[in-house]
């Protein structure tokens, strides 16, 4: 039997239909392959797109932190322009134009405070200059705090009366005899021993606005903050003449000078400056005193004590017997107390016992009725109080040593 035509054709047709099939798939398969390829290089390079952005953040990261803990500058936003953002430096009053990111663009408007680095790149905003005001001056248009509140300290109040209070309330009366009334009083003692109370005193007694501020709290910020805040303080008591000018911790500005050059001892010493000339600067005779207060008298650079600065300086000690028990006196007061209590003996007891000490004895006597669901304090309250609160202060001395 011989294959007729058809059945020759047909595994020829078959054998091209499958060839043509082969070569398709052969051709899609290039196709695929070389896309595969395109795909592999481009992966590859979104890889080392993606290692270099990784590197980029990973330094970024790294400036950031170094931005943030090198020494800063204040500066104010004048302009935002289209090349950058116009600062003015606090201190020197210098204008600088400095790159800024998208983000950081958006969230800045002139008038802004801004913390810069020694390159002049904004590091941070700042809160509003009110703010740091507010929490380092204490404005208080009448104290409330007489004389007689003062328990022990009786020649201290006459000499702020003649230092503080005179010039304030007969300024004529220097004029006439022909003498300047010391420039600046400085009130030095262990803490808690009644420095601001005689501040607040002779505010109140002279009717004067009672300007508080903390010389701590002036250094700890942002560099060329504090000879500014110095500057505002002393407007402010030009406001408000007649006035009382109360510096506490003045050894935070006023320290001797070290050997240490760092950024931090030239911000200090910047703030002093301001301060003396500040002080320079003043009318004695001027309706505003200036009184500073310090634990750490020796710590203090004798350049805030020449004539014409803080020339005039009072010592303010722990009370003696006598004082203990004058204020034992004064913050009992308003108290209910038994018959019997003996404040000689209690104040004979409460040896090295500070005025701020009393006055917490006091209150804790009181705690001690109350935990006893009594409303008359006893002598023996007093006692507890006092051995509670040197127990405390004991083991703040532990505490203090360990940390
Ligand atoms: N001599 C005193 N007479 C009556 N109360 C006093 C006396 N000294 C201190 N106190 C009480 O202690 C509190 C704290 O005193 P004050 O703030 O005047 O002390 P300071 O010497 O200024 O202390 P620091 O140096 O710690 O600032 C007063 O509010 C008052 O209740």
């Amino acid at each position: 039997m011989t294959d007729t035509v058809d059945d020759v054709d047909q595994p020829y047709d078959d054998d091209v239909s499958k060839q043509e099939k082969i070569e398709a798939l052969e051709e899609q398969l290039d196709l695929l392959e070389s896309q595969n390829e395109e795909m592999r290089d481009e992966l590859l390079d979104a890889n080392a797109e993606n290692n270099k952005y990784k590197q980029k953040l990973e330094r970024l990261t790294h400036e950031n932190k170094k931005l943030k803990q090198s020494p800063l500058f204040v500066a104010t936003v004048q302009e935002l322009t289209e090349d950058g953002v116009v600062i003015k430096q606090h201190g020197n009053n210098q204008e600088a134009l400095t790159e800024v990111t998208e983000e950081m663009r958006e969230d800045l408007e002139p008038d802004d405070r801004v913390a810069v680095n020694n390159s002049l790149s904004i590091v941070k905003t700042l809160e509003d200059e009110t703010d740091v005001r507010a929490r380092v001056m204490q404005v208080d248009q009448s104290p409330d705090v007489t004389y007689q509140d003062i328990g022990g300290l009786d020649d201290q109040v006459s000499e702020v009366r003649e230092t503080v209070e005179m010039p304030l309330k007969s300024p004529e009366m220097f004029d006439e005899v022909g003498i300047d009334p010391p420039s600046g009083v400085l009130l030095h003692g262990p803490p808690g021993t009644g420095k601001t109370m005689l501040a607040k005193a002779v505010a109140n007694q002279t009717d004067a606005t009672f300007i508080k501020m903390a010389g701590s709290e002036l250094v700890h910020k942002f560099i060329g903050e504090g000879a500014k805040l110095v500057r505002d303080l002393f407007e402010l008591a030009r406001q408000h003449e007649p006035s009382v000018l109360f510096i506490d911790e003045i050894d935070a500005i006023a320290a001797k000078r070290t050997d240490s050059k760092t950024s931090g001892d030239a911000e200090v010493q910047r703030t002093m400056m301001q301060l003396l000339s500040e002080m320079d600067g003043f009318d004695e005779r001027g309706e505003i005193r200036i009184i500073a207060a310090t634990n750490r008298f020796d710590m203090l650079d004798r350049a805030i004590l020449r004539p014409g600065r803080f020339d005039r300086l009072i010592e303010v000690p722990k009370p003696d017997e006598t004082g203990r028990e004058q204020i034992f006196k004064i913050h009992t007061r308003g108290m209910n107390l038994a018959e019997t209590v003996d404040f000689e003996s209690l104040a004979a007891e409460a040896t090295d016992a500070s005025g701020a000490e009393i006055k917490a004895i006091c209150t804790e006597a009181g705690m001690f009725a109350i935990r006893d669901d009594r409303t008359e304090v006893t002598e023996a309250d007093f006692r507890d109080a006092w051995e509670k609160i040197q127990a405390e202060e004991s083991d703040d001395e532990v505490s203090k040593t360990f940390a």
